[in-house]
């Protein structure tokens, strides 16, 4: 083994042994990733890890860059991969599940490029939430969750990154025949059935 390998390998312990099936959950903000996540791990025993969640826990946890995170998401712009895949890989580790639903990341072509390198993980497939803005909008001014990102001012920024960095991210999976596109516009419900489609009788959890 390469020492680029063999060190990938260290970093991962023992989570590259157990083969882990990710899958990337990619949309706007507001298109309905989180909410879709929690019916997916209720039904189909993956676990959900939300970037976003992950990067504010870090800052709520007084960490050293705790103050960079914070600035960074109230300009609505992505944080260094370093940071977020570190987080990411430590939960995946912590988890001790083999099955991830990685929400609201790789959001730019920097995440895409070091998780593939860091951690040797390719996606089973990317779940991509397609809504449109007006409807992404309404969503998030009344989500009143107390986020200091969800304000008119920050959102349209959001919505700028999303456009410029993460969707050809999506491109990118597309053209590799990965992504499955869900129109996200519909009632959660609506959505969720079409979602429970891509996952598969056979993948559902026994009662
Ligand atoms: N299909 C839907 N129809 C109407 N409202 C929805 C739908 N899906 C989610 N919502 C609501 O919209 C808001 C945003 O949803 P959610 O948090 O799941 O989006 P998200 O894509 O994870 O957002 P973000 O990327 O900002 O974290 C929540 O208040 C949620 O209850
Ligand atoms: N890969 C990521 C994911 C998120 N961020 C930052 O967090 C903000 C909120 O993300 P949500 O997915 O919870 O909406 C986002 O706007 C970014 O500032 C990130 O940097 N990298």
């Amino acid at each position: 083994m390469g020492t680029v390998e063999a060190a990938n390998k260290d970093a991962n312990g023992s989570l590259l042994e157990k083969n882990p099936t990710v899958v990337f959950v990619l949309g706007g903000p507001g298109s309905g990733k989180g909410t879709q996540c929690a019916n997916i791990v209720e039904n189909f025993g993956y676990t959900h890890l939300s970037a976003g969640d992950l990067l504010r826990a870090e800052i709520k946890s007084g960490s050293e860059n705790g103050t960079m995170i914070q600035n960074m998401i109230k300009e609505g712009k992505i944080v260094p991969s370093e940071v977020t895949i570190k987080l990411l890989q430590k939960a995946m580790q912590e988890s001790g599940n083999d099955k991830f639903l990685i929400d609201g990341f790789p959001r730019n072509e920097e995440n895409r490029a070091a998780f593939e390198k860091v951690t040797g993980i390719e996606p089973a497939f990317v779940l991509f939430f397609e809504c449109p803005e007006e409807e992404m909008e309404r969503r998030l001014l009344s989500r009143n969750q107390g986020r200091e990102d969800d304000n008119i001012e920050t959102i349209r920024k959001r919505f700028k990154v999303f456009l410029e960095s993460s969707l050809p991210v999506i491109n990118y999976y597309d053209a590799k025949g990965k992504v499955r596109k869900i129109d996200a516009a519909r009632p959660i419900e609506e959505v969720f059935e079409t979602v429970k489609g891509i996952f598969g009788p056979k993948n559902e959890k026994a009662d």
